[in-house]
């Protein structure tokens, strides 16, 4: 990584407007300056696509289609239904949590694997030898035997020695094997919620979303990070296994008193199993539904002050706390009541084996040595079952959260065309970033990749999407659509309207109309349920997903900023690529934003706050221009400001939105006067479908909806 000093965004400057810099491998990275950016060069990415190469091509004229098989209007072949064997897979489900891909993801660390198992092994033979040398000891002293007590004793201390060492050698091992597959689960989770379907978005909450990372990850990982210790886990299996075989080689009587010990803690472990998994689960939702709560009352703040909501978010809260609190208290019963429910098992077979093992001493076929090692192993038993119901615990709770995690993130629910475009994107190494490395497992039913990859292969991308963009009109034809979380609703019946090239079309209508429905269909978060959308006459379902964002610009009444600089909120339009300081400055002064942003206390370096909440609703909207100047996309849609903005920062605004629209294919769902009147063509959305099409003078002289709508000012008119 190379830090370029002396400029703010890292790179020569390049004359406006910005010209996409495919063969840059650098990517921005804040560093610790206040104004300049290191540079990483690109690293050669480890492919998992390894199965590319070997498609069969017979099916190279079909295109991934995400909408339903029905579709008259695709004439393409597509493989997803011609060939049952692949469309079986492909919507077979396949859990994000696998055992077999934890343990790929483990056995990728086969050094620190053998470390750990080494050590295990040392360790738990120090300790499983100490109660054999404590018997042998105690004869010594009473006589019975005739070892020296110097060689006695130094042998006590080595393995008082060893077993520490390796102890370090085995915790550090396991933990950093542990940490880097949980970053690797971490990191395959948040790509899956990522690649979710933007319905899904609609179904689940952030705080949901966020307890999986958090809470559940936190759960898995609990299995091995908080059982490193002596009586917890592999320490404890292994301690189980061993002083049970050393019983068995020191009295073939006694040891199976012992292994009776054992299965009654065995039968209790399996039955708190069964019967805990339902309090888990219940557990894990709460706790999900605690953070949510934290989220919405924070994230709405405003709206919580401006309406004195604090005591009914303080009391939606409480009752989640108790709900927490009541489900707690029942996990904790059932730990104590197990607990107690093993001592008794343990005491009662510790009582059996004072009982046997005494009487056996006095009558001399059981040396007092023996008997003791025995009593100590007993003790190195009942902590290692013990400890193993504890491990057993976490195991129970990781496989709640686990379960919980698959059903929230099944691939049925992927939005496939999605995840092909961001595999294709890492495999051309268009991404630079060796942070992504995190995500570079191939983690895929390998039939399934090859289908997917198959559909990639046939997709339109880069200088192609583009140039359709640039050149060619986008026509909805014929669109019904409901949203998949009501899907009884048609928002949108036999709707067609064309967006003519480098044109500016205007979209009116009532509220609830479906405006912003089609502003959602042309940006792809959703595909139609019937017909097509087009562009220079091609369906957008053969499109990369990723090449059609990046041919088109939303810029939104109220724009989301990140709550990272103003700067890198700009830069932000080119995410994959190296963006230089000029380059934002121009566009920033070309939409308007320039002289705020320096007479702010850190310019292009001042932090934005939380969804831009440090700036104007004014600010925020410049921002977003001048993001959507930077990212030059022949097709821009926009959701024009309604909200209140003072006079000079709407005609600032105003400005800059014409700076933006000039010369790109534009849908605009408007809100002033000016902008219906300027428009090439004016739609009327009503009702589902384009009720009227037409300028404005046409429309006024029909006197229709568009008429009235004028008349009654219902357009939010100037
Ligand atoms: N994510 C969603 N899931 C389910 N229904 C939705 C969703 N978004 C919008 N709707 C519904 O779709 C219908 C059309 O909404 P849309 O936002 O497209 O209308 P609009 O014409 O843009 O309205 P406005 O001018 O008030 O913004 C509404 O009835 C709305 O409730």
């Amino acid at each position: 990584m190379a830090t370029v000093p002396n400029t703010f965004w890292g790179l020569p400057l390049t004359p406006f407007p910005i010209q996409r810099r495919r063969n840059h491998r650098l990517l921005l990275h804040r560093s610790n300056g206040p104004s300049q950016f290191s540079i990483s060069t690109a690293q050669p990415f480890r492919s998992q696509f390894v199965n590319c190469r070997k498609l069969k091509r017979s099916v190279v004229s079909s295109a991934y289609i995400t909408g339903p098989a029905f579709d008259a209007f695709v004439s393409e072949s597509d493989p997803k239904f011609e060939e049952s064997d692949d469309s079986l897979v492909a919507v077979q489900p396949i859990e994000v949590i696998r055992w077999g891909f934890i343990w790929k993801l483990v056995s990728r660390h086969k050094l620190k694997l053998l470390a750990s198992v080494f050590s295990l092994v040392v360790c738990t033979t120090c300790s499983l030898s100490l109660p054999l040398l404590s018997g042998r000891f105690f004869e010594v002293l009473i006589g019975t035997r005739t070892d020296p007590l110097l060689e006695l004793l130094s042998k006590v201390a080595l393995l008082y020695t060893l077993e520490p060492i390796f102890t370090i050698i085995y915790v550090a091992n396991i933990t950093s094997i542990w940490e880097k597959v949980m970053s690797s689960l971490r990191g395959q989770i948040f790509r899956r919620v990522l690649i979710q379907k933007i319905d899904f978005f609609d179904r689940y909450k952030v705080g949901e979303l966020t307890a999986l990372l958090t809470s559940d990850l936190g759960s898995l990982k609990n299995i091995v990070s908080e059982n490193t210790s002596r009586d917890r886990g592999f320490r404890a299996l292994s301690e189980v296994v061993g002083t049970l075989s050393l019983l068995f080689a020191l009295s073939p009587q006694l040891a199976p008193i012992l292994g009776l010990l054992i299965l009654a803690v065995s039968i209790l472990v399996a039955l708190f199993k069964r019967s805990t998994v339902n309090v888990f689960q219940a557990h894990g939702l709460v706790q999900a539904s605690i953070a949510d709560s934290v989220t919405e009352s924070f994230s709405a703040i405003r709206t919580v002050r401006s309406f004195s909501g604090e005591k009914r978010q303080m009391s939606v809260f409480a009752r989640q706390v108790l709900e927490f609190e009541s489900s707690s208290i029942k996990i904790g019963t059932f730990k104590s009541f197990h607990e107690s429910v093993t001592r008794v098992a343990i005491y009662i077979s510790l009582m059996a084996l004072y009982c046997l093992g005494g009487s056996k001493v006095k009558a001399g076929e059981l040396s007092v040595g023996i008997m003791a090692s025995f009593i100590g192993y007993t003790f190195t038993l009942t902590f290692a079952v013990q400890g193993l119901v504890n491990t057993f615990g976490d195991l129970r709770a990781a496989l709640a959260a686990t379960e919980r995690i698959n059903s929230v993130l099944s691939d049925a629910e992927i939005d496939e065309a999605l995840a092909c475009s961001l595999e294709k994107d890492m495999k051309q190494k268009k991404v630079h970033d060796e942070t992504l490395e995190l995500y570079l497992v191939n983690d895929s039913h390998e039939k399934k990749q090859s289908t997917k990859t198959r559909y990639m292969s046939t997709l339109k991308f880069g200088s192609s999407v583009r140039n359709l963009a640039e050149t060619g009109d986008v026509c909805l034809e014929d669109v019904d659509f409901s949203y998949p979380v009501r899907p009884d609703v048609e928002i949108l019946r036999g709707l067609n309207l064309t967006l003519k090239c480098g044109t500016v079309t205007a979209l009116v209508g009532p509220s609830g109309a479906g405006k912003s429905t089609v502003v959602q269909l042309l940006a792809r978060f959703y595909e139609p349920t019937r017909g097509r959308i087009t562009v220079a006459g091609e369906d957008l379902r053969t499109f990369d997903k990723s090449e059609w964002a990046r041919v088109v610009s939303l810029v939104n009444q109220e724009p989301v900023l990140f709550s990272v600089s103003v700067g890198e909120n700009i830069a932000y339009a080119l995410p994959d690529e190296y963006v230089s300081k000029d380059d934002v400055v121009k566009a920033a002064k070309a939409a308007n934003a320039h002289e705020f942003i320096i007479s702010m206390p850190q310019g292009y370096d001042t932090l934005v706050g939380e969804r831009g909440g440090l700036l104007s609703g004014g600010q925020r909207q410049r921002i977003a221009i001048a993001r959507a100047l930077l990212k030059n996309a022949p097709i821009l849609i926009l959701d024009e400001a309604t909200s209140a903005l003072d006079t000079i920062s709407e005609r600032l605004v105003q400005e800059a939105l014409d700076h933006l629209m000039k010369g790109r294919t534009t849908l605009v769902i408007a809100h002033r006067l000016s902008t219906v009147q300027n428009a090439d063509q004016i739609a009327l959305c009503s009702d589902g479908k384009i009720a009227e099409l037409g300028t404005h003078l046409e429309l006024l002289e029909r006197k229709g909806q568009y008429a009235s709508l004028v008349d009654t000012q219902r357009l939010a008119f100037e």
